[in-house]
Protein backbone atom coordinates (compact mmCIF):
# COMPACT_ATOMS: atom_id res chain seq x y z
CA UNK A 1 0.00 0.00 0.00
CA UNK A 2 2.97 2.29 0.89
CA UNK A 3 4.25 1.35 -2.63
CA UNK A 4 0.70 2.83 -4.02
CA UNK A 5 0.61 5.82 -1.86
CA UNK A 6 3.77 6.72 -3.47
CA UNK A 7 3.38 6.57 -7.15
CA UNK A 8 0.31 8.58 -7.07
CA UNK A 9 1.56 11.15 -5.43
CA UNK A 10 4.27 11.16 -7.64
CA UNK A 11 2.18 11.80 -10.78
CA UNK A 12 2.95 15.32 -12.27
CA UNK A 13 0.09 17.65 -13.40
CA UNK A 14 -0.12 18.62 -16.96
CA UNK A 15 -0.73 22.07 -17.37
CA UNK A 16 -1.62 23.55 -20.75
CA UNK A 17 -1.38 27.66 -21.41
CA UNK A 18 -1.96 29.70 -24.46
CA UNK A 19 -3.68 32.47 -25.51
CA UNK A 20 -8.02 33.12 -24.86
CA UNK A 21 -9.00 31.33 -27.96
CA UNK A 22 -5.87 29.40 -28.69
CA UNK A 23 -7.96 26.09 -28.61
CA UNK A 24 -6.66 24.74 -24.86
CA UNK A 25 -10.80 23.56 -23.76
CA UNK A 26 -11.44 22.10 -27.56
CA UNK A 27 -8.23 19.73 -27.33
CA UNK A 28 -8.25 18.88 -23.67
CA UNK A 29 -12.50 18.11 -23.68
CA UNK A 30 -11.16 15.46 -26.28
CA UNK A 31 -7.76 14.36 -24.57
CA UNK A 32 -10.45 13.76 -21.22
CA UNK A 33 -12.90 11.97 -23.70
CA UNK A 34 -10.40 9.68 -25.11
CA UNK A 35 -9.00 9.27 -21.51
CA UNK A 36 -11.72 9.32 -18.99
CA UNK A 37 -9.40 7.12 -16.20
CA UNK A 38 -6.33 9.10 -16.31
CA UNK A 39 -7.13 12.20 -16.10
CA UNK A 40 -8.79 15.32 -14.06
CA UNK A 41 -9.56 18.61 -15.06
CA UNK A 42 -8.78 20.98 -11.99
CA UNK A 43 -11.34 23.20 -11.94
CA UNK A 44 -10.50 26.84 -10.42
CA UNK A 45 -12.13 28.38 -8.14
CA UNK A 46 -13.21 32.28 -9.05
CA UNK A 47 -15.36 34.60 -7.55
CA UNK A 48 -16.72 36.00 -10.84
CA UNK A 49 -20.59 34.78 -11.09
CA UNK A 50 -21.99 31.55 -12.32
CA UNK A 51 -22.98 31.81 -15.97
CA UNK A 52 -25.55 29.97 -17.44
CA UNK A 53 -24.79 26.42 -18.08
CA UNK A 54 -21.83 26.76 -15.38
CA UNK A 55 -21.73 23.65 -13.30
CA UNK A 56 -19.89 24.26 -9.63
CA UNK A 57 -17.29 21.69 -9.27
CA UNK A 58 -16.96 21.10 -13.27
CA UNK A 59 -16.40 24.23 -15.04
CA UNK A 60 -15.38 26.63 -11.62
CA UNK A 61 -15.19 25.83 -7.96
CA UNK A 62 -17.67 29.17 -7.05
CA UNK A 63 -16.64 30.97 -4.06
CA UNK A 64 -16.81 34.66 -2.56
CA UNK A 65 -14.24 37.32 -2.43
CA UNK A 66 -14.25 37.22 1.61
CA UNK A 67 -13.64 33.21 1.61
CA UNK A 68 -11.27 33.67 -1.36
CA UNK A 69 -9.46 36.04 0.65
CA UNK A 70 -8.93 34.48 3.64
CA UNK A 71 -8.05 31.11 1.73
CA UNK A 72 -5.28 32.90 -0.36
CA UNK A 73 -4.13 34.66 3.03
CA UNK A 74 -3.76 31.07 4.57
CA UNK A 75 -1.44 29.95 1.93
CA UNK A 76 -4.23 27.41 0.02
CA UNK A 77 -3.28 28.33 -3.64
CA UNK A 78 -0.63 27.32 -5.39
CA UNK A 79 -1.91 30.31 -7.96
CA UNK A 80 -4.10 33.14 -8.19
CA UNK A 81 -5.20 35.91 -10.52
CA UNK A 82 -7.26 38.80 -10.79
CA UNK A 83 -9.39 39.40 -13.95
CA UNK A 84 -11.72 41.67 -14.55
CA UNK A 85 -12.47 42.71 -11.23
CA UNK A 86 -12.80 38.73 -10.49
CA UNK A 87 -10.40 36.37 -8.53
CA UNK A 88 -9.32 33.36 -10.10
CA UNK A 89 -7.06 30.67 -8.43
CA UNK A 90 -5.72 27.01 -7.92
CA UNK A 91 -6.19 25.27 -4.76
CA UNK A 92 -4.16 22.76 -3.75
CA UNK A 93 -6.93 20.78 -2.01
CA UNK A 94 -8.43 20.50 -5.77
CA UNK A 95 -5.01 19.14 -7.42
CA UNK A 96 -4.74 16.83 -4.61
CA UNK A 97 -8.18 15.55 -4.54
CA UNK A 98 -7.32 14.45 -8.44
CA UNK A 99 -3.84 12.75 -7.68
CA UNK A 100 -5.25 11.10 -5.17
CA UNK A 101 -7.19 9.34 -7.31
CA UNK A 102 -4.59 8.40 -9.05
CA UNK A 103 -5.44 10.34 -12.12
CA UNK A 104 -3.11 13.14 -13.55
CA UNK A 105 -4.16 16.29 -12.61
CA UNK A 106 -5.30 18.75 -15.75
CA UNK A 107 -4.66 22.82 -15.17
CA UNK A 108 -5.44 25.20 -17.66
CA UNK A 109 -3.89 28.30 -16.50
CA UNK A 110 -2.81 32.08 -17.97
CA UNK A 111 1.17 32.58 -18.23
CA UNK A 112 1.17 34.54 -15.08
CA UNK A 113 -0.07 31.07 -13.60
CA UNK A 114 2.28 29.44 -14.86
CA UNK A 115 5.23 31.72 -13.44
CA UNK A 116 3.76 31.10 -9.54
CA UNK A 117 3.69 27.19 -10.56
CA UNK A 118 6.93 27.27 -11.93
CA UNK A 119 8.08 29.09 -8.13
CA UNK A 120 5.94 26.28 -6.17
CA UNK A 121 7.18 22.50 -5.96
CA UNK A 122 4.30 20.93 -8.02
CA UNK A 123 6.77 19.68 -10.68
CA UNK A 124 4.10 19.59 -13.67
CA UNK A 125 4.32 18.95 -17.26
CA UNK A 126 4.12 22.25 -19.26
CA UNK A 127 2.49 22.47 -22.33
CA UNK A 128 1.95 25.60 -24.74
CA UNK A 129 -1.07 26.06 -27.20
CA UNK A 130 -0.32 28.47 -29.70
CA UNK A 131 -2.49 30.27 -32.01
CA UNK A 132 -1.36 29.88 -36.31
CA UNK A 133 -1.36 33.95 -36.13
CA UNK A 134 -3.10 36.57 -34.16
CA UNK A 135 -5.37 37.34 -37.06
CA UNK A 136 -6.80 33.40 -37.13
CA UNK A 137 -7.45 33.98 -33.01
CA UNK A 138 -9.39 37.22 -33.35
CA UNK A 139 -11.52 35.26 -36.50
CA UNK A 140 -12.00 31.85 -33.79
CA UNK A 141 -13.00 34.14 -31.03
CA UNK A 142 -15.60 36.35 -32.85
CA UNK A 143 -16.92 32.98 -34.36
CA UNK A 144 -17.39 32.20 -30.35
CA UNK A 145 -18.92 34.18 -30.27
CA UNK A 146 -18.70 35.05 -26.00
CA UNK A 147 -16.78 38.62 -25.74
CA UNK A 148 -17.40 41.72 -26.27
CA UNK A 149 -15.68 44.06 -28.66
CA UNK A 150 -13.50 45.16 -25.71
CA UNK A 151 -12.83 42.24 -24.13
CA UNK A 152 -11.85 40.77 -27.34
CA UNK A 153 -9.49 43.32 -27.74
CA UNK A 154 -8.31 43.00 -24.45
CA UNK A 155 -7.52 38.97 -25.40
CA UNK A 156 -5.69 40.17 -28.22
CA UNK A 157 -3.51 42.46 -26.29
CA UNK A 158 -2.97 39.81 -23.98
CA UNK A 159 -2.33 37.17 -26.75
CA UNK A 160 1.08 39.28 -27.61
CA UNK A 161 2.61 38.93 -24.90
CA UNK A 162 1.41 35.40 -24.03
CA UNK A 163 3.19 33.74 -27.01
CA UNK A 164 6.49 35.68 -26.32
CA UNK A 165 6.22 33.59 -23.15
CA UNK A 166 5.25 31.04 -24.42
CA UNK A 167 7.81 31.09 -27.11
CA UNK A 168 10.21 31.38 -24.99
CA UNK A 169 13.05 28.42 -24.86
CA UNK A 170 12.93 26.43 -21.54
CA UNK A 171 9.38 27.79 -20.50
CA UNK A 172 7.27 24.75 -22.01
CA UNK A 173 7.88 21.17 -22.51
CA UNK A 174 6.06 21.41 -25.83
CA UNK A 175 4.78 23.92 -27.72
CA UNK A 176 1.72 22.78 -30.00
CA UNK A 177 0.65 25.17 -32.79
CA UNK A 178 -3.17 24.65 -33.04
CA UNK A 179 -3.69 25.39 -37.02
CA UNK A 180 -5.12 22.22 -38.10
CA UNK A 181 -7.36 20.86 -35.13
CA UNK A 182 -7.13 16.94 -35.76
CA UNK A 183 -3.26 17.38 -36.00
CA UNK A 184 -2.64 19.65 -32.93
CA UNK A 185 -4.75 16.81 -31.30
CA UNK A 186 -2.58 14.20 -32.27
CA UNK A 187 0.17 15.81 -31.70
CA UNK A 188 -1.19 16.55 -27.83
CA UNK A 189 -2.32 12.95 -27.76
CA UNK A 190 1.54 11.63 -29.04
CA UNK A 191 3.36 14.02 -26.62
CA UNK A 192 0.87 12.58 -23.46
CA UNK A 193 1.13 8.90 -24.79
CA UNK A 194 5.06 8.88 -24.96
CA UNK A 195 6.28 11.36 -22.62
CA UNK A 196 3.50 11.07 -19.92
CA UNK A 197 1.42 8.04 -19.61
CA UNK A 198 4.44 5.51 -20.03
CA UNK A 199 6.62 7.25 -17.96
CA UNK A 200 4.30 7.85 -15.40
CA UNK A 201 3.35 4.11 -15.45
CA UNK A 202 6.57 2.99 -15.57
N1 LIG B 1 -7.81 24.22 -34.96
C1 LIG B 1 -8.91 24.94 -34.92
N2 LIG B 1 -9.44 25.41 -36.07
C2 LIG B 1 -10.55 26.17 -36.06
N3 LIG B 1 -11.23 26.54 -34.94
C3 LIG B 1 -10.74 26.10 -33.76
C4 LIG B 1 -9.57 25.28 -33.69
N4 LIG B 1 -9.33 25.02 -32.38
C5 LIG B 1 -10.31 25.62 -31.68
N5 LIG B 1 -11.17 26.28 -32.51
C6 LIG B 1 -12.34 27.09 -32.14
O1 LIG B 1 -11.79 28.30 -31.61
C7 LIG B 1 -12.60 28.76 -30.53
C8 LIG B 1 -11.71 28.90 -29.31
O2 LIG B 1 -11.37 27.62 -28.82
P1 LIG B 1 -11.42 27.27 -27.26
O3 LIG B 1 -12.66 27.82 -26.65
O4 LIG B 1 -11.13 25.82 -27.13
O5 LIG B 1 -10.16 28.16 -26.76
P2 LIG B 1 -9.54 28.37 -25.31
O6 LIG B 1 -8.08 28.48 -25.52
O7 LIG B 1 -10.01 27.30 -24.39
O8 LIG B 1 -10.15 29.77 -24.88
P3 LIG B 1 -10.41 30.39 -23.40
O9 LIG B 1 -9.06 30.49 -22.75
O10 LIG B 1 -11.01 31.74 -23.68
O11 LIG B 1 -11.34 29.46 -22.68
C9 LIG B 1 -13.72 27.76 -30.34
O12 LIG B 1 -14.87 28.26 -30.99
C10 LIG B 1 -13.19 26.51 -31.02
O13 LIG B 1 -14.23 25.69 -31.53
Amino acid sequence: MACKATAISNLRPLVICGPSGSGKSSLLVKLMCEYPSKFGFCASHTTRNRREGEINGIHYRFTNVHDMQKAISEGKFIETAEYGGNLYGTSKEEVAKITNRGMMCILDVEVNGVRQIKKSDLNPWYIFIQPPSIEELERRLRSRRTETEESLKERLRIAKNEIEYGLEPGNFDKIIVNDEFDSAYEELKAFVDENILEKETE
